[in-house]
């Protein structure tokens, strides 16, 4: 989408084995709280995120709000002793940060310390189905397709863009990328209305605008699709003890997904060359556990890579003429 913004006269193809509800991102809470990529620097980040926050609040405030799934949220991030950073480099950018009064911490008895913030949250799989309408609206054709090597597309595309999350692993052969599974339970509780996360990342209860998402795991390495019932009932009870009126949710629905996880985020030019034939790619995954978070920024960021290609490919076409 940020492609055909940035570069209108371009025509886009999408090509995916899996469309929605059968991405990662499907599962994903679709919470907007960065996480850190260790080898990205932090002004880097607070810029991918700042630019993500200012296009899903635009949304917010929109007629298109409650179609696109977007929807903003206040609540807690609860610590059992005050964490080494008590202002993250995101606390200018969502709403209202401050630090939690004692009437609040009241709520949790184990908990020392918390920040309370609003935020906002995409509702994953109807956010994806909105992205798509616009896309098609632009024209970009969408097929179902499995990539097995960049090269294979080189004589129907002038430039390749890979958003292939975990998928890179594969087809790129990038061995920093691995995954970290998560499983999360989907809930019906709609009188939670409040995001209650502790500050270890582990567990946490998230409203949506029909569900609240209940987490969670963090598996480094595992592969595992397959929900596991034990955990399933461990996250349970985690979050019944912040929040007890959990007890009384109905219709739990429990999914997985493995986040694309990396020290940094790969948005990178590379020019392929093989046996005098060029073939330019633009790289834009390995956003691990904070995808929803920083997409627009690194969308962004990757159109603008996108530009610098159809620049060089311009200039080498001219010169080629002379
Ligand atoms: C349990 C859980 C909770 C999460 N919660 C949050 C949250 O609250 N906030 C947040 O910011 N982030 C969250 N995340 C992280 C977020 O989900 C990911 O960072 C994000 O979904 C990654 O998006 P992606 O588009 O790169 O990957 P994906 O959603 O996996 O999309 C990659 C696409 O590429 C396709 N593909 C892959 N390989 C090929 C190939 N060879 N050929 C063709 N197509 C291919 C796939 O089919 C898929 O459609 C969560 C993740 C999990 C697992
Ligand atoms: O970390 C969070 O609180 C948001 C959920 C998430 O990003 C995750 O589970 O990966």
């Amino acid at each position: 989408l940020c492609i055909t913004e940035t570069c209108p006269s371009c025509s886009v193809t999408v090509l995916s084995d899996q469309f929605s509800p059968n991405t990662t991102s499907d599962v994903a809470a679709g919470m907007l709280i960065p996480h850190i990529y260790p080898d990205t620097p932090i002004h880097r980040q607070k810029q991918w995120f700042q630019e993500t926050f200012t296009y899903l609040f635009a949304i917010s405030n929109s007629a298109e709000a409650s179609e696109a799934g977007i929807h903003l949220v206040s609540g807690w991030q609860i610590f059992k002793s005050p964490p080494k950073e008590e202002l993250p480099f995101w606390s200018d950018i969502v709403l209202g940060f401050r630090p939690m009064s004692e009437a609040e911490l009241q709520k949790f008895p184990q908990h020392r310390f918390g920040q309370a913030f609003t935020t906002l949250k995409c509702d994953c799989p109807p956010y994806l189905l909105w992205l798509e309408k616009r896309l098609k609206a632009t024209g970009t054709q969408m097929y179902t397709r499995k990539v097995a090597d960049l090269w294979e597309l080189h004589r129907e595309y002038d430039i390749v863009v890979n958003c292939t999350g975990l998928g890179a692993h594969q087809l790129v052969g990038d061995k920093q990328l691995f995954p970290v599974r998560g499983q999360v339970l989907k809930v019906h509780a709609p009188w939670v209305t409040q995001f209650i996360r502790d500050g270890d990342g582990l567990t946490y209860i998230y409203p949506g605008i029909h569900r609240v998402t209940l987490g969670g795991t963090r598996e480094k390495g595992s592969w595992s699709l397959s929900p596991d019932a034990g955990t399933t009932r461990d996250i349970f009870d985690r979050c019944c003890s912040l929040e007890p009126s959990l007890q009384g949710a109905q219709d739990i629905e429990v999914k997985v997904g493995l986040r694309p996880s990396r020290q940094s985020v790969r948005v990178q030019r590379e020019v392929l060359s093989q046996g005098g034939i060029k073939l330019p790619v633009v790289h834009n995954y390995g956003h691990g556990a904070g995808g929803f978070s920083v997409h627009r920024g690194t969308a962004k960021e990757a159109a603008v890579l996108v530009e610098e290609c159809i620049s060089a490919l311009q200039a080498s076409s001219s010169r080629a003429k002379l």
